[in-house]
């Protein structure tokens, strides 16, 4: 049976960390769902981490509906996520159009960014699992930079958390927040909270697939590298450059060979 929000919010109720991962394809899927992730999440950093754009808010609701399609046939047992693209929920109306085209493909819910409680509560009202984003949200920010580390703008997220659970959110993504934000923002709800350089205390966290298994050059502070996958791929490609070059793949064991009688036939003509 695949994951449901229920069974998410059951995990935050008995203080069980809940594990989510951006995916932006088929066999990532398969692993990642074998894994035994309860989120696997197409997230617009597909533009960035996946199609080499320069910006989150290049992303179209094509380019999301295709990886979804395609992470949707790997994914078995956990939830899946989409996110919404930017400029696609300006209203009421064009959030819901939006969210019935990307659940049609396949996701189990949908995230948006900021406060815009007035868009949740129609999503909700009309059936839709929604997922909230606070914080540093690139939609709306140009810059990676901590979101609440004064008083007001703090006092501004747990509200606005508080007002998104109100308004019918299923759950939460905090990104770059100062630890003690993500703790008291989460001890106020009872949907759980996702974090992302939100510190140790959310109820979940999410990486950027590629972060986590070291495909980027560099490391953002928030992430971790629990492998070297990329140093293997490029080893992998420089090894098979070189070996192809110096004739040492393919091997007789690599090909296919004619029988000898046919064979002797077309040398025959052809020789
Ligand atoms: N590859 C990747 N990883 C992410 O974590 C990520 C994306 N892409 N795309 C969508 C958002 C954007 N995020 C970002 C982007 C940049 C920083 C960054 O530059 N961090 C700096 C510190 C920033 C600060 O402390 O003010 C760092 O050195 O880690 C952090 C999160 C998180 N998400
Ligand atoms: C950073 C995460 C939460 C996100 O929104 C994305 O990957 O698009
Ligand atoms: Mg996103």
């Amino acid at each position: 049976m695949a994951k449901t929000i229920n069974d998410l919010r059951r995990k935050k109720q008995n203080a069980q960390k809940i594990t989510m991962l951006t995916c932006y394809d088929y066999p990532t899927a398969v692993l990642q769902d074998q894994a035994g992730l309860d989120v696997i999440f197409v997230g617009d950093s597909l533009g960035t981490n996946e199609l080499g754009y320069a910006h989150e808010t290049a992303v179209s609701l094509d380019d999301i509906r295709h990886h979804l399609k395609a992470v949707r046939r790997g994914v078995k047992q956990a939830y899946l996520l989409a996110d919404m693209p930017f400029k696609t929920y300006e209203n009421p109306e064009m959030a819901l159009a939006t969210a019935q085209d990307l659940i049609a493909h396949g996701a189990d819910g949908v995230k948006l960014e900021g406060f815009q409680e007035e868009i949740v509560a129609y999503l909700h009202n009309n059936g839709i699992e929604v997922c909230g984003h606070l914080g540093y949200t690139p939609q709306s920010h140009n810059k990676a930079a901590v979101q609440g580390k004064t008083f007001d703008s703090a006092k501004k997220l747990v509200d606005g958390a508080v007002s998104l659970q109100h308004a019918g959110a299923s759950m939460l993504v905090l990104e770059l927040v100062p630890e003690e934000l993500g703790k008291l923002i989460t001890g106020k709800l009872a949907i759980p909270t996702i974090g992302i350089g939100a510190g140790r205390f959310t109820d979940g966290q999410v990486l950027i697939v590629q972060d986590m298994l070291g495909i980027h050059s560099g490391q953002l502070r928030h992430s971790k590298n629990f492998g070297q996958v990329g140093e293997m791929m490029l080893n992998a490609f420089q090894t098979y450059t070189r070996e192809v070059e110096t004739g040492e793949f393919p091997q007789p064991a690599n090909a296919r060979n004619m029988k000898s009688e046919e064979l002797e036939r077309l040398l025959k003509i052809y020789s």
